[in-house]
């Protein structure tokens, strides 16, 4: 892990709630305590529900977390010092370390805190204490206080939702008909629709609903300009060199894994994506990963991926019905894998993961394509950094390549490179907050080392 606050080896410094005035020190000062208070009302008004499931110790199990998260708040509006996890979940001592590690970088004359630390890692570490304010109070410990706006959203993009089944049937009705042309026209459009699905995320708004009203596919045109970095056709012929006349299935399935980011309508268009890379045949297998913990407001956990699953199936809708029973054949027959590595719920930048999670890294070698959606991912790849929005995306993800990768990304912090020279700064001059609205959005994609374009 690198020094976080200097630029070593042209490696910039970590972004920082201690620059005042920047998007990290707006959403510790602001977002973060609104995303705790929600929390905090969310497991209030369900009192009487922990009451009727667990009697006078849900009241109790009620009221400590409530205490404790209230804590945990007053800690972080007063820049008080970050502190050891005191549950005994598998992680907790992993977290105690890395806290370690983070007060050896800063060195003794500060405490790790709120404001002074790397952002990703008291953002991370929020979420993380959530959940053990929650296991320490067993009654409760296995809450989700994020699932009514997960479920909400999924439920407020119903007509979309149709709107893209509709689509998606109307492909695979013709499947052996379509051209090679047609086939890829399809592909950048469900790419697209995955890649605009990330809007959709809870943490950004705060847990305003950001549901997704019109039909995703109309309005694919009209959102061109604002993709920034489009490498789909580097994604295109990855998956088509892939394809290798083999002998058996097995051995030469062709394996896409999708990093999954938020539940509702953005999961939604990530399964209708890969519904449509084995239907074409582009893809034998899919590997979803998920969250091991309630995660960043929105994200997915195997609930919301079982969940969403069930709801297809149960649609009053004939083409999202239809998908629901195939999904859930996908997952039955090993075609569709589901995986949620308490890694993707640590704070760590993805170039730590070889040595950190050394079998989760073994687990991505193995497939020919990877899809990391969401914004949070892009930060983990390119380790939150300052960096000059020119740089490569293959430097910003120091050494990170277990598999040629693609991030399908909405910009909602101020971390991009892989730009054209002054594009930036264009940007900056028309739309002063295009790093962080969620308006203009990547298809960035690197290959193996040895396709390294920088
Ligand atoms: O990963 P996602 O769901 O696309 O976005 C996560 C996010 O909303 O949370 C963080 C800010 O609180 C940023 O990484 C980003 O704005
Ligand atoms: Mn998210």
């Amino acid at each position: 892990m690198m020094a976080a606050d200097q630029t070593v080896d042209g490696v910039p410094p970590s972004l920082s709630a201690k620059v005042v005035g920047s998007f990290a020190y707006l959403t510790v000062r602001d977002r973060l305590p609104t995303i705790l208070t929600k929390v905090i009302d969310t497991i209030h008004r369900n009192k009487n529900k922990f009451f009727e499931e667990y009697g006078e110790e849900g009241i109790q199990a009620e009221k400590q977390t409530i205490g404790l998260l209230s804590k945990m708040r007053n800690e972080l509006q007063t820049d008080k010092p970050v502190l050891a996890l005191t549950d005994t979940l598998q992680d907790a001592e992993y977290w105690n370390q890395y806290l370690q590690k983070q007060q050896k970088l800063q060195g003794d004359e500060e405490s790790v805190s709120w404001f002074k630390s790397p952002w990703l890692y008291v953002e991370c570490y929020m979420y993380r204490r959530v959940q053990e304010a929650l296991w320490l109070n067993p009654p409760i410990s296995d809450y989700d206080v994020f699932n009514e706006g997960k479920t909400q959203s999924f439920f407020e993009s119903q007509q979309a939702m149709m709107a893209l089944c509709t689509y998606l049937e109307g492909i695979n009705k013709n499947m052996e008909d379509l051209s090679k042309n047609q086939l890829l026209e399809h592909f950048n459009k469900l790419l697209q629709v995955s890649l605009w699905g990330n809007k959709c995320d809870l943490s950004i708004s705060a847990g305003q609903d950001n549901s997704q009203k019109t039909s995703p596919i109309d309005s694919l045109n009209s959102l061109q300009p604002f993709i920034l970095v489009n490498d789909s056709n580097m994604v295109w012929s990855t998956l088509i060199s892939a394809q290798r006349p083999g002998q058996s299935e097995k051995t030469t399935a062709v394996r896409v894994d999708i990093v999954l980011d938020n539940a509702g309508f953005e999961l939604f268009t990530d399964l209708v994506l890969a519904d449509f890379l084995v239907s074409s045949g582009l893809a034998h297998e899919v590997h979803f990963h998920g969250k091991s913990i309630p995660w960043f407001v929105s994200d997915v956990t195997a609930n919301d991926f079982q969940w969403t699953i069930q709801q297809t199936m149960a649609a009053n809708h004939k083409w999202m019905s239809k998908n629901g029973v195939q999904w859930k054949s996908h997952l039955k027959e090993g075609v569709w894998f589901y995986h949620d590595h308490r890694f993707w719920t640590q704070p760590h930048e993805f170039c730590d993961m070889a040595m950190d999670a050394p079998d989760l890294y073994a687990t991505l070698q193995g497939a020919d394509l990877l899809l990391f959606k969401g914004d949070l991912n892009y930060r983990k790849l390119t380790g939150d950094r300052d960096w000059d929005y020119t740089v490569g995306f293959s430097t910003a993800l120091q050494g990170f390549g277990p598999a040629p990768l693609c991030s399908l990304r909405t910009l909602k912090a101020n971390v991009q490179v892989g730009l054209q020279p002054g594009q930036g700064e264009k940007l900056g001059s028309q739309d002063p907050d295009w790093m962080t609205s969620g308006k203009y959005a990547v298809i960035q994609f690197y290959g193996s080392k040895s396709e390294q374009k920088d």
